[in-house]
C-alpha cells in the first residue's frame, strides 16, 4: 500500500473499510437493497479499475458523491456527513427499513473528516490542490467532494455571473420620469416593484423573487416595456424570449403574461414588441435526442437581446450552467421566482443559493443611492442591512417583492405560508386550528385507508374533490353521434382537464403505506369501488397521468398531465360507423387553450397522477390542494416543501397528517441542499 495511504490503517475502521472487496461488498448490498443506484456503486468499480490502489474511503466516497447527486446535492459534504450520516445520506431511503443493512452511521463511526479529506487528497483519482488544471474524475475542494462535471458546472455559474455583474448598463435620461409613469398607480411604500424594475433594467442578470401573488409577471412585462419602448423608438426592437423550466410553468405563465401585456399603459407599437408565448428552457436550447448538449451553446449562442425565465427555483445547476453558456455577452437575463419553494428535482438549488441575502438586501450604499434617485422612493425605513459592491455583487441585482396582492392578511392561505417559512411551527399549527380562516384545514389520518382521506379526495359542496372532473367526464361528454372532427371533443376534454386542475392530492414521498405510489393506486381504488371509475388498473376513461419523460417527437415534456377519454375517432372506411377510441388528451402548452389526442400505446413514461408528490406540483396551481404528511421522519420534510405544497392552492389548503407532530417537524426543518454555489 503507498505510504499516503498508511495513515488509514493508523484509525481502527470498520469491517467494510478494511480492504477494497469488503467496501464492493458494502456497496452491493446497499445496491441490492435499493440504497444505492447501479450508477452509483459503478462509479466505485470504474474507479477501482483505473486506480487498483484506491483505498476504500475513497471509493466509498465517490458512490456517496454520486448517491447525493440523485438527492439533488451537487457535492458531497465531508464534515455533515459523518456528523449524521444516516440523516445526510437520507439512508435507509424513505418507506425503506434496515434489518441486515448496515447503516452508514455504523460504516463511518470511526472515520475522522482529516483523514477521510487527506485519503482523498493524495488519491490518483481526486484534483483538489488546482483541479482546474487535472482531468481526474473527482475534485475535492475543502470538505466538498464533487463529481467534475459538477464542479466544472458550478464554476462555469459563478464566472458567467460573475462576469455579467461587473459594470452596471446605462440608463436612458429619461429612465426615472419613465419608470415613475409606468407605477403611477403603485400604493405600496417603498414599492418593490418599482425598485425590482430599476434593478433589472440596470443589469445584465438580475433576480426578482418573491412569494405567490407579489406581482412578479406584473413587474417584468413593465419592466420589458420599460427596455422595449426606447428600442422600437430607435427602429430596433429588443429580441425578447420568455422561457420557463416545465411545460406547466410555460403554460402558466403565458396566460398570465398574456393578460398583463394587454393592460399595459403603453403605445401599441410596443406592446406588439412584447412577446406573450413562453416556451420551456429545453425547446429554448434545443435539446437534441439522446444528448444532453443543447444545440445553442457557446458557439451557436441565442438569438436575443433579453431573455426571462420564470419559476427559476426549478432550475437546476447543469441547466443554469447551459442557459449562461448559450446566452450572448450583451443579452440580459432576468430571474424569477420564489427562492423559498423547493429546489428542483435535479442537482442543485440555483436561486435559493443566489438568493441566500435577498431578504436582508444588502445593497451597497452606491446601489441604495441610484435607486432611491431613479424611482423617488426612500429606502430609509426597510432595516435592509447595508453591503458592499464586492463582497455582495448578486445582492445589487436582486430584488424581493415583499407585499402579496393575491394573498393578503384576510387570507388563511397566505397567513400560513408566510408563517411556515419563518419555520414558525407553533403559529403555522395555531392558523391551522384557531378556524379563523375558512381556506385551510386539517385532518388526522389514523391509517392509510382513513375515511377522512377519501371524504377530501371525493370532495364536498365546498371543497373541490376528485368527483367533479369525473362529473364533468360524465355530464360533458358529447352525443355518440358527434362527429369525429367536431370541435364538442376538444370542448369535453378541456373542461376535463380544467376540472380536473381544481384538486390535487399531494404527497411529501414517493415510496411506503403514505407515498404516491401506494396513494395513487388507493385513490384509483376507492373511485372504482363507487363507481365513478371503469377500472382501477391499465388503461381506463379517466385515468390521469403525469409524463415523467420529456418526447420532443411527440412534444410532452416532463409534468406535463393528460387524462384519458373515450373519444370518436373517424371511420376507417368511407361508409363504415364511426369508432371510439381511447385517447389521452393533453392541453397544448402553447398558449392557444388547444388539446391534442395521444394514443396511450405512444405516450413515453407515464404515472397515474391522483396523487403527485410536492417536488412535481411546481409551477402548478390548484384550486384545492391538499398535502399528505407521512409519520416517519425523513430528509425530504422540510418547511420548503410544506410552503411549496401550501402555494400550489389557490383557494383552499388541506394539511392530512398520519401522526400528531409531523407538520411541526417539517416546518422546523429547513432544507440543506449542498453546494459551493458562490461560496468558493
Ligand atoms: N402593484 C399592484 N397593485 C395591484 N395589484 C397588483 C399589483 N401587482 C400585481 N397585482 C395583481 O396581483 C395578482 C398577482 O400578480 P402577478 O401574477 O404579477 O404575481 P406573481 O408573483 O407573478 O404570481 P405567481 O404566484 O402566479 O407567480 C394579479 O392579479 C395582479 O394583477
Amino acid at each position: 500500500m503507498p505510504e499516503q495511504y498508511e495513515l488509514l490503517t493508523a484509525t481502527p475502521v470498520c469491517p467494510e473499510l478494511q480492504d477494497n472487496r469488503s467496501l464492493l461488498a458494502l456497496l452491493d448490498s446497499w445496491q441490492s437493497a435499493g440504497w444505492l443506484r447501479p450508477l452509483d456503486r459503478a462509479l466505485a468499480g470504474f474507479l477501482l479499475e483505473q486506480a487498483p490502489d484506491c483505498p476504500p474511503l475513497v471509493l466509498l466516497a465517490a458512490a456517496l458523491v454520486s448517491h447525493q447527486l440523485g438527492h439533488g446535492h451537487v457535492c458531497l459534504d465531508l464534515a455533515s456527513t459523518l456528523q449524521a450520516p444516516d440523516f445526510a445520506l437520507s439512508l435507509p431511503p424513505e418507506g425503506a427499513t434496515s434489518e441486515d443493512t448496515p447503516l452508514p452511521s455504523k460504516v463511518l463511526q470511526e472515520v475522522q473528516v482529516a483523514d477521510w479529506q487527506a485519503a482523498l487528497a493524495a488519491s490518483p483519482v481526486v484534483d483538489s490542490d488546482t483541479p482546474a488544471a487535472g482531468v481526474r474524475p473527482l475534485v475535492l475542494v475543502g470538505q466538498r467532494l464533487y463529481l467534475r462535471r459538477y464542479w466544472q458546472y458550478e464554476r462555469d455559474v459563478v464566472n458567467a455571473l460573475a462576469e455579467r455583474l461587473q459594470a452596471p448598463l446605462p440608463v436612458s435620461d429619461d429612465f426615472a420620469e419613465r419608470l415613475q409613469q409606468l407605477f403611477a398607480d403603485s400604493q405600496q411604500v417603498p414599492d418593490w416593484q418599482r425598485l425590482a424594475c430599476a434593478l433589472a433594467a440596470r443589469g445584465r442578470f438580475s433576480i426578482i423573487t418573491g412569494g405567490p401573488g407579489t406581482g412578479k409577471t406584473t413587474t417584468v412585462v413593465r419592466l420589458l416595456a420599460l427596455l422595449q419602448a426606447p428600442a422600437v423608438a430607435a427602429g430596433q426592437p429588443l429580441r425578447i424570449r420568455l422561457a420557463a423550466p416545465t411545460g406547466k410553468a410555460a403554460a402558466r405563465l403565458t396566460e398570465s403574461i398574456g393578460r398583463q401585456v394587454g393592460q399595459l399603459p403603453v403605445p401599441d407599437d410596443v406592446r406588439a414588441e412584447i412577446p406573450t408565448a413562453v416556451s420551456t428552457l429545453h425547446r429554448l436550447l434545443g435539446s437534441q435526442p439522446h444528448s444532453r448538449h443543447f444545440r445553442h451553446q457557446r458557439d451557436n449562442p441565442l438569438v436575443l437581446d433579453v431573455l426571462v425565465i420564470d419559476e427559476a427555483s426549478m432550475i437546476d445547476l447543469e441547466m443554469m450552467a447551459c442557459v449562461l453558456a448559450a446566452l450572448p455577452a450583451h443579452a440580459r437575463l432576468i430571474l424569477l421566482g420564489d427562492k423559498d419553494q423547493l429546489a428542483s428535482v435535479e442537482a442543485g438549488a440555483v436561486l435559493g443559493d443566489l438568493c441566500r441575502q435577498a431578504e436582508q438586501g444588502c445593497y451597497s450604499a452606491r446601489t441604495r443611492d441610484w435607486l432611491e434617485a431613479v424611482s423617488g422612493q426612500s429606502l430609509a425605513a426597510t432595516g435592509l442591512t447595508e453591503g458592499t459592491d464586492a463582497q455582495q455583487p448578486i445582492e445589487q441585482q436582486t430584488a424581493m417583492l415583499r407585499f402579496s396582492h393575491r394573498f393578503g392578511s384576510d387570507s388563511g392561505i397566505g397567513e400560513l405560508a408566510r408563517a411556515v417559512n419563518r419555520c414558525d411551527a407553533t403559529g403555522a399549527r395555531q392558523l391551522l386550528y384557531s378556524g379563523q380562516f375558512a381556506d385551510i384545514h386539517q385532518r388526522s389520518l389514523s391509517q392509510p385507508t382513513d375515511p377522512a382521506l377519501a371524504a377530501c379526495v371525493l370532495g364536498s359542496e365546498t371543497l373541490p374533490g376528485y368527483q367533479l372532473y369525473l362529473q364533468q367526464l360524465k355530464a360533458g361528454r358529447p352525443a355518440a353521434d358527434t362527429p369525429a372532427e367536431s370541435d364538442a371533443w376538444q370542448d369535453w376534454a378541456r373542461a376535463v382537464l380544467h376540472a380536473f386542475d381544481r384538486f390535487q392530492l399531494l404527497c411529501a414521498v414517493r415510496k411506503g403505506d403514505w407515498g404516491v405510489e401506494a396513494i395513487n393506486q388507493r385513490v384509483a381504488s376507492l373511485l372504482h369501488a363507487r363507481g365513478l371509475l371503469p377500472a382501477e388498473r391499465g388503461w381506463y376513461e379517466g385515468r390521469p397521468v403525469l409524463v415523467t419523460r420529456n418526447d420532443y417527437a411527440l412534444g410532452l415534456m416532463n409534468g406535463d398531465i393528460g387524462i384519458a377519454l373515450r373519444i370518436a375517432e373517424p371511420p376507417l372506411s368511407a361508409g363504415e360507423p364511426q369508432r371510439t377510441a381511447l385517447r389521452v388528451a393533453f392541453p397544448r402548452n402553447d398558449g392557444s387553450g388547444g388539446i391534442r389526442f395521444v394514443l396511450p400505446s405512444r405516450l413515453p413514461q407515464v404515472d397515474s397522477v391522483f396523487a403527485m408528490t410536492v417536488h412535481k406540483s411546481q409551477g402548478s396551481e390548484f384550486t384545492h390542494a391538499a398535502l399528505v404528511l407521512p409519520p416517519a421522519r425523513n430528509p425530504v420534510l422540510t418547511k420548503e416543501l410544506v410552503y411549496t405544497a401550501i402555494t400550489r392552492a389557490s383557494a383552499h389548503f388541506s394539511l392530512l397528517e398520519s401522526r400528531a407532530g409531523v407538520f411541526e417537524e417539517a416546518v422546523s426543518t429547513p432544507v440543506r441542499r449542498i453546494s459551493g454555489l458562490l461560496l468558493s
